[in-house]
């Protein structure tokens, strides 16, 4: 089976083209083949596949976390998704531009840019428009601690808390993000991203992800962090979010106060290089 190795800002994943590979068992293959030590080595495994019958869509993505969990979406992902359909040739529509790809939170509508040689270079999601109802993410309010008093909860399609650090304390907190993970509070568990604002457009970012551990950036949780941002009134709509592997543009549409706006996400989407799988499981 051929697979093709990628990144997007850092956030590396194993792709399989779906169009013509069948996997029986993604999760048990992407504990093996994100390996870092035993396997190709990655984040997790990504499939590009076809839309579900009667869906509306050039491309499916599904997305696979280290430990062979299954998430709803990913945005570092869904831009390397565009780019391997693209450039690849993949599926009935490879040149669509704007290209829908559906995701576990629905169609979204990607546009991109092309490099000199005619490949996908940077590509614009439109992320949708963030899910701030507890019970929805989901958030137990109930089982809430201390420790997130200050914390803003946000669902781009998969769930993530955003904790600012106002202090000089530590940025990179490995611990408490494994800890947070798996918080009561949190029934899917979560990804956590600890933020320190440097200025109404900028912050820094360290991400703990939901069944990877540590990134290098998370597309997702940036978005989450632009909306976090506006609601506790530290940063503005449009942000620059410098993540571990660089940074990433985000824009929360919509007027002042308003909250049902999209996230648009603008970054780079990378093809590291292909090589040959033994199986297909
Ligand atoms: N790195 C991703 C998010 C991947 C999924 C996440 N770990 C989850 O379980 O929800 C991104 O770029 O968004």
């Amino acid at each position: 089976m051929r697979f093709t190795k990628m990144h997007g800002l850092g956030n590396d994943y194993v792709y399989v083209d779906g169009f013509s590979n069948t996997i029986d068992d993604p999760a048990a293959l992407a504990v093996k083949i994100a390996d870092r030590h035993f396997g190709v080595g990655g984040d997790g495994l990504i499939l590009a596949m076809p839309a579900e019958d009667g869906v509306e869509a050039d491309a499916r993505m599904r997305m696979f976390n280290a430990d062979g969990s299954e998430s709803e979406m990913c945005g570092n992902g869904i831009r390397c998704v565009c780019k391997l359909v693209h450039d690849h040739g993949l599926g009935p529509n490879p040149t669509a531009n704007p290209m829908r790809i559906q995701t576990g939170n629905g169609v979204l509508s990607l546009e991109y840019t092309l490099d000199g040689e005619g490949q996908v270079e940077t590509v614009a999601v439109d992320m949708g428009a963030p899910i701030l109802d507890l019970p929805a993410i989901p958030v137990d309010e109930s089982k809430l601690d201390a420790r997130l008093d200050n914390a803003v909860f946000v669902s781009m399609g998969n769930p993530h808390v955003v904790i600012y650090i106002d202090d000089d304390s530590d940025l990179v907190q490995p611990d408490l993000g494994a800890e947070l993970e798996r918080h009561p509070a949190f029934p899917n568990r979560i990804n956590v991203h600890f933020v320190r604002v440097k200025s109404p457009e900028e912050v820094e970012v360290y991400h703990w992800e939901r069944g990877s551990g540590a990134t290098l950036a998370c597309g997702t949780g940036a978005c989450a962090v632009c909306v976090a941002g506006v609601l506790s009134g530290r940063t503005g709509r449009t942000l620059t979010a410098h993540l571990p592997g660089g940074p990433l543009k985000l824009h929360w549409e919509g007027d002042e106060g308003s909250k049902d706006g999209q996230v648009i996400m603008t970054g780079p989407a990378v093809e590291v290089f292909t090589g040959e799988w033994p199986d297909n499981g």
